[in-house]
């Protein structure tokens, strides 16, 4: 794995109404990544936040289905440009939200650089939806069909018109909650997917393996995007999403590790923390944890 690291921190709640997950990235810090990296002999440089414009007219006025439409595509936009000269000069790109609306940013900056990025979507729901088939009008639950060039043209045209990632190129892990009209993109673009079921079924060890596989020989890049929600809200309860049933610490942490010993990651995120929903900031303490493994934490 590359042994530079710049950290972005992106204080973005428009894509959702639960106040609050704007703290995210300060209560990551707070938790004491950079110590905790900087232990793992990394070069880390913490770039700071990223401004989120305030929308003009009051919070939560919709606008066709698409809340904060266009806060939200100056704010991601933004963000690919951070990220795209992250990888420019050759660092990983570390990514702290903020709502998972940032992953279009994030995949924009990285689509620059990548012909063929793969994307691991760690997360209990698909957020595939676009503004006909989403039940909230949040864009948090959109950015994986916005990348797919699927949504608002405000938001696929984000640092470039063509589509960031490919279906083929996309696993989702952990999904428990998913609508209809991402269920349907599901099946027609062919997204693999591990829902909890095969999560239960075949073991997190068998999830990755076969993660690891597939992404291997088609992707020259691959993108770890972890909401936090994917976790079981016990183990997480600082999230403005929670569903249960969710991955358990343990099998995240396994995730985490053997996704370091594959090799294979360039970029991550970790989003919807949510300090007012959390519990003594367990929630941001939890996502340092699952940094520690993912960049190599072992005891021996
Ligand atoms: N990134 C998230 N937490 N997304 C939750 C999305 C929930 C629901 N599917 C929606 O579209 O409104
Ligand atoms: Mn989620
Ligand atoms: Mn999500």
């Amino acid at each position: 794995m590359n042994n530079k690291i710049s950290v972005i921190g992106v204080p973005m709640d428009l894509g959702q109404m639960r106040r609050g997950v704007d703290m995210g990235p300060s209560a990551i810090r707070y938790a004491g990544m950079v110590e905790r990296l900087t232990q793992l002999k990394y070069d880390i440089e913490d770039l700071g936040d990223i401004e989120i414009p305030r929308p003009a007219q009051p919070a939560g006025v919709k606008h066709d289905n698409l809340r904060n439409l266009n806060e939200i595509a100056e704010g991601t936009q933004r963000l690919a440009n951070e990220v795209d000269q992250i990888v420019g000069k050759g660092s990983f790109p570390l990514v702290l939200g903020g709502d998972h609306s940032i992953a279009m940013g994030t995949l924009a900056g990285l689509s620059k650089h990548y012909e063929n990025l793969g994307v691991i979507w760690y997360d209990a729901h698909g957020d595939l939806n676009t503004a006909d088939s989403s039940p909230s009008g949040n864009i948090h639950g959109m950015p994986l069909a916005v990348s797919l060039g699927i949504g608002h043209e405000k938001l696929t045209s984000i640092h470039g018109e063509e589509p960031k990632i490919k279906p083929e190129n996309i696993v989702i892990i952990g999904a428990r909650s998913l609508d209809e009209g991402e269920r349907v993109l599901i099946k027609e673009k062919g997204i693999k997917v591990y829902t909890m079921h095969e999560v239960d079924r075949m073991g997190m060890t068998q999830v990755i393996e076969e993660s690891v596989d597939y992404l291997k020989d088609r992707t020259d890049g691959v993108h770890l995007s972890l909401d936090l929600d994917g976790l079981d809200p016990n183990e997480a309860p600082g999230v403005g999403t929670p569903v249960l049933g969710g991955l358990s610490y343990r099998e995240s942490h396994l995730a985490m590790e053997m996704l370091h010993q594959s090799g294979m990651i360039t970029s991550a995120e970790f989003v919807e923390v949510n300090p007012i929903l959390d519990e003594k900031n367990k929630t941001a303490s939890l996502a340092v944890g699952l940094m520690g493994s993912l960049f190599g934490e072992s005891l021996k």
